[in-house]
């Protein structure tokens, strides 16, 4: 895929996460590999609904802007810390839903585990409902090498991680392409709905 149509799916990707709720009042970030040493981001700030050609940038994979001029992202780090870490991830989806923020925030522990659910099987490697789906969530940090930094040793030790949780922040996920990812982003919003639906009636 060239430039604009890599830029095409990610405009096209924040229109339907905005649409669903999952990207408001500016928040979220998304990106598409370009090749083993460039990514391309959206630009900090823009409203992801309303993202036109000119608000991605490409960086190399340490987050460096490619594109003087450009502001990228803030969570630009998190992004190219996934693309280093695996050669086959070709997109990253980072959300700021309702439901991943408050179970997030719910959630002492610091991962979550989803079993049984036969929509587990959207993730990428899951061929049935008898699985775990372990997700790891990450206190919030506005110090972004910081947080890489503690989310890296979990990738090394989790090869199949298929997401994490940022507390009171958010999602990140990530797939081969980015219809893989919207599929995972999807997925992960019908289990965080599923669990959050359980503890309100089992903490009744
Ligand atoms: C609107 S607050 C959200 C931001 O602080 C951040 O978490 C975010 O997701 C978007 O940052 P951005 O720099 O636009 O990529
Ligand atoms: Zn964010």
């Amino acid at each position: 895929m060239n430039r604009q149509q890599l830029a095409q799916e990610i405009i096209d990707a924040g229109r339907f996460l905005y649409g669903r709720g999952w990207s408001p009042a500016t928040s979220s970030n998304y990106s598409t590999r370009i090749s083993a040493n460039e990514a391309l981001l959206t630009v900090s700030g823009k409203h992801k609904g309303q993202l036109g050609p000119d608000d991605v940038l490409a960086t190399d994979m340490d987050g460096n802007s490619l594109e003087p001029g450009k502001k990228p992202s803030a969570e630009t780090l998190l992004h190219t810390q996934l693309y280093r870490w695996k050669p086959e991830i070709g997109a990253v989806l980072h959300t700021h839903s309702v439901n991943a923020t408050v179970l997030s925030r719910l959630t002492l522990a610091d991962s979550l585990v989803f079993a049984d659910y036969e929509l587990q099987k959207a993730f990428s490697g899951i061929t049935t409902h008898e699985s775990q789906v372990l997700v790891p969530i990450f206190d919030n940090d506005q110090d972004i090498a910081r947080l890489a930094s503690q989310v890296q040793p979990w990738l090394d030790e989790h090869p199949d991680c298929v997401g994490y949780l940022i507390r009171g922040h958010g999602l990140y996920t990530w797939g081969p392409r980015m219809s893989d990812v919207l599929r995972q982003v999807e997925a992960f919003e019908f289990l965080f709905e599923c669990e959050l639906k359980t503890l309100s009636i089992t903490r009744r």
